[in-house]
């Protein structure tokens, strides 16, 4: 014998009636069956809401009453033509005016005790049953209903009631015999006491129904269908990527369903486990899936089964000296908690003996402390213990598995890729099977703690990396090109999802959390909500994406201020935008501190040659032991290209332009002419050559005359065009002595200073074309020949380029 168990939505309408009915014919052809089914979906919530609103004096019921037995009656009309429907509807009828009088007379009495929800509830998988049965026999399955109270014997705990599997099990072998039948129809939920009173299983119970069925019988098979194609390796509704389970153990099952997996009620597992009988998980939606088995050793080699969660999590701590080595403590507050009906969820001991600490439901912390406080009335007034202690707003997540009891190092990849994501985890459980890793975390934590382990665990083929840009202009346009362009490259060979999930520039801002597509990103980006720097960090904050990256592609101080704030959240950031790194070395040594605290990389290799690998390679330096002593070079693009191209045959401020048009200057030209562009350079490097410095400290032998540094940036252009003779001189004195001029950036016993230089043709520095950079690296180990960085220091492309490998650097954390 089969037993089929179809849910609520598979009873949730005439056509959702019609698939089970086809399910249950096919079944029929190899097997006689058992049928049990849910009230239609909605119906259970809405019986107890009619009579929480007759027991409040609230007449409103009655309009409820009226959908219940409207959408019945609605299913009967649609699955049985009208010449047989009379029997079948008078039924339906006949129980909802059954149920009126209940309501009537819970409003009569403004009152309604666990066992008159029962008889209350009972009459959704009565009317339920009732109408598949009718269905059935009209298209000409021949199917006998057999009412669940009359088979399920419980005890008078009323809401949650106890089976009586003794007598249970002989009525259902009993009827079974008797009955002789291919199809017997039960309604689920629903059973019956010594008296005959109507009793209910607890929520969910359909499914408890089936499998006390199934075991009683020793039937081949439980099928218990749903609306999803089986158990998921996390909840779909956070885990874009979660998978179906194919096969999974009885007691993964268990972990799975117990934290939070709702496919199965907990309960279910018992009965078929002691038989073993083969329990799966179908979709009445899509019946040729595979779904799920659950069986006594799962098929499956993966070391990992699931990630699960509970939400509404408090931490209650015991605390005191008093405790240690004092038996009896934890069974005095196990039992104070017991005695409350507090059901304990995670429970964690130092062995210091110092605290004990279990987590408890969050709606019940408040009568845990209580009783907890008065169970150590006389401890706490002695001060050998400290009033019980609650901690809210928290979840567990989970990761379960039998596997993982063969497995070293299965909690050093949870806890160090949690940690990587700036979770903190707040206490940890393992079981002595090893069968789950519980953390508890910040209930704001839980979903993307489940999406990093299911990252960790599931798709070790496959990172997603969350980026949220700001900055639309030279580089940042270039940078989503190039982001575009590499998508699917990155897809397939370094396995990346990259996913840009924010964009702004200085006008706009889009959010989305599926990622933007990079197709069409100006238009949407253009019928975007207005920018709002602090809405879209805090929209970054809150969405607590995994493996998220902010990228700032402006030149803004602004922007530069809220990295603080990002990367205490463990939100790593890159940025071509020089201003922090060049800011207050407080400022600088903050940022530093943050990221390595936080595990949130801040990177910024384009503040100094664009693309070229300057900081980078001087990070290799400092980290393997190397000392810089010196350092000379040229670090603007800008200027070496305006003095490689300016030679008095056209204006100065023609050629500053151009190199402006080529996109090598800054969005303000003046930060390049002025030298300050290479003063904030060379103040970087030196920083990160383990100078503390700062910006007052740099030298600078300027060239441009303070007229040009006046008004705006069209004032610029003019002023410059009038000091024409200035720079025309500047030029002829170099180049009678056979000089090129370069604005050479050097440090050297830990002094920095920039300026304005003759370099006769032997120099290091004198052959530097077009736009290139150049860093010479005088160290330990390069002591008489320098390490040189050289090549293109400007230019959008291969500054975004620049800023890409960091993206990349920051995903692979
Ligand atoms: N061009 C180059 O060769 C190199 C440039 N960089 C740096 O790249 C950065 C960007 O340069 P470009 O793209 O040329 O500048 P740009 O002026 O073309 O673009 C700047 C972008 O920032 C946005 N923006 C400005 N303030 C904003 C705010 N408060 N909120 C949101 N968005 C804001 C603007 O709307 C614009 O989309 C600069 O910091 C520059 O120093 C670094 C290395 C080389
Ligand atoms: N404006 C800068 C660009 C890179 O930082 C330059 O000209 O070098």
């Amino acid at each position: 014998m089969l037993v089929l168990k179809f849910g609520g939505t598979s009873m949730g309408s005439a056509e959702a009636i019609k698939k089970v009915a086809d399910i249950v014919k096919e079944k029929l052809q190899h097997e006689s069956l058992f049928l049990v089914v849910s009230a239609m979906s909605g119906t259970t919530d809405l019986l107890l809401n009619c009579g929480a609103k007759a027991a409040a004096d609230d007449e409103s019921y009655k309009e409820l009453l009226k959908q219940i037995e409207t959408r019945h009656l609605d299913a009967v009309k649609a699955l049985i033509p009208v010449q047989h429907q009379s029997s079948v509807l008078s039924m339906v009828k006949k129980y909802c005016n059954e149920i009126e009088d209940i309501c009537n007379g819970i409003y009569l009495l403004s009152e309604s005790s666990l066992r008159t929800k029962d008889k209350l509830v009972s009459y959704g998988e009565l009317l339920s049953s009732t109408i598949i049965n009718a269905a059935l026999n009209h298209a000409g399955i021949v199917a006998v209903w057999k009412d669940a109270r009359e088979l399920i014997r419980t005890n008078a705990n009323y809401g949650n009631a106890a089976v009586d599997f003794a007598v249970t099990n002989q009525q259902i072998k009993d009827y079974v015999q008797q009955a002789n039948a291919k199809l017997i129809v039960v309604p689920g939920f629903i059973a019956g006491n010594e008296e005959q009173i109507t009793t209910t299983l607890g929520r969910g119970g359909s499914d408890y129904t089936a499998a006390i069925l199934a075991a009683a019988v020793d039937a081949s098979a439980l099928e218990i269908w749903t609306d999803v194609s089986g158990m998921m390796t996390a909840d779909p509704r956070w885990v874009a990527n979660a998978k179906i389970i194919p096969s999974i153990s009885y007691q993964e099952a268990m972990e799975l369903s117990h934290f939070g997996a709702k496919v199965i009620y907990p309960p279910t597992i018992q009965p078929v486990l002691s038989k073993n009988i083969p329990t799966w998980i179908k979709n009445t939606f899509a019946a040729n899936d595979h779904g799920t088995v659950i069986e006594f050793k799962s098929e499956s080699s993966n070391i990992i089964t699931g990630i699960s969660s509970i939400n509404s999590l408090a931490l209650l701590s015991l605390e005191g000296s008093g405790m240690i080595g004092i038996p009896g403590f934890s069974s005095r507050l196990f039992a104070a908690l017991a005695n409350a009906q507090i059901n304990v969820i995670l429970i964690t001991q130092g062995s210091s003996e110092h605290s004990i600490c279990v987590g408890v439901d969050a709606a019940l912390a408040g009568r845990a402390k209580e009783v907890v406080d008065k169970a150590f009335e006389y401890e706490i007034n002695s001060d050998k213990v400290e009033p019980l202690q609650i901690e809210e707003q928290l979840s567990i997540v989970a990761l379960v598995g039998d596997q993982m009891r063969h497995h070293t190092g299965i909690s050093g990849r949870m806890f160090s890729a949690l940690g990587r994501n700036g979770i903190n985890i707040r206490a940890i459980a393992q079981g002595s099977t090893e069968r789950n890793i519980s953390a508890v975390v910040a209930a704001a934590d839980v979903r993307k703690a489940v999406n990093v382990l299911h990252e960790e665990f599931f798709e070790t083929t496959k990172k997603q990396v969350n980026l949220f840009i700001v900055g639309t202009g030279n580089v940042g346009k270039k940078l989503l090109d190039q982001l575009k362009q590499q998508q699917s490259f990155l897809e397939q060979q370094l396995r990346l999802q990259v996913n840009i999930v924010g964009l702004s520039n200085s006008r706009k801002m889009l959010i989305d959390e599926n990622g933007i597509d990079l197709a069409k990103w100006e238009d949407s980006l253009a019928n975007a909500e207005q920018a709002d720097l602090q809405a879209f960090v805090q929209s970054i904050i809150k969405r607590n994406l995994r493996n998220s990256v902010f990228v700032d592609v402006t030149a803004n101080a602004a922007i530069a201020g809220v990295y603080a704030s990002l990367l205490e959240k463990s939100i790593a950031v890159v940025a071509c935008n020089k201003v922090a790194a060049s800011s207050q070395l407080s400022n600088y040594k903050k940022l530093k501190h943050l990221s390595s605290e936080f595990n949130a990389p801040f990177l910024f290799e384009t503040n100094v040659g664009a693309g070229l690998p300057i900081i980078g390679s001087l990070n290799d330096l400092m980290r393997s032991g190397d000392r810089v002593h010196k350092m000379e070079a040229v670090l603007s693009g800008t200027l070496n290209f305006v003095f490689n191209n300016y030679d008095g045959s056209r204006p100065f401020a023609e050629v500053v332009k151009q190199a402006q048009d080529e996109g090598y200057t800054e969005p303000d030209p003046r930060l390049d002419l002025s030298g300050v562009d290479v003063m904030r350079k060379i103040l970087i490097l030196s920083r990160e050559a383990g100078v503390q410095m700062e910006m007052e400290e740099i030298s600078c032998n300027g060239f441009l005359p303070d007229s040009c540094m006046q008004g705006s940036v069209a004032d610029f252009y003019e002023a410059m065009k009038k000091e024409e003779a200035h720079f025309k001189a500047i030029y002829d004195k170099a180049h009678a002595e056979n000089c090129k001029l370069k604005f050479v950036a050097s440090f050297a016993d830990g002094k920095a200073g920039v300026g304005l230089q003759h370099i006769p043709p032997q120099h290091d520095l004198y052959h530097l074309y077009g736009k290139d950079n150049v860093v010479l690296f005088y160290t330990d180990r390069y002591k008489e020949q320098p390490m040189v960085v050289k090549g293109a220091g400007a230019g959008a492309e291969v500054t975004a380029s620049g800023v890409f490998a960091d993206i990349l650097r920051a995903a692979q954390k």
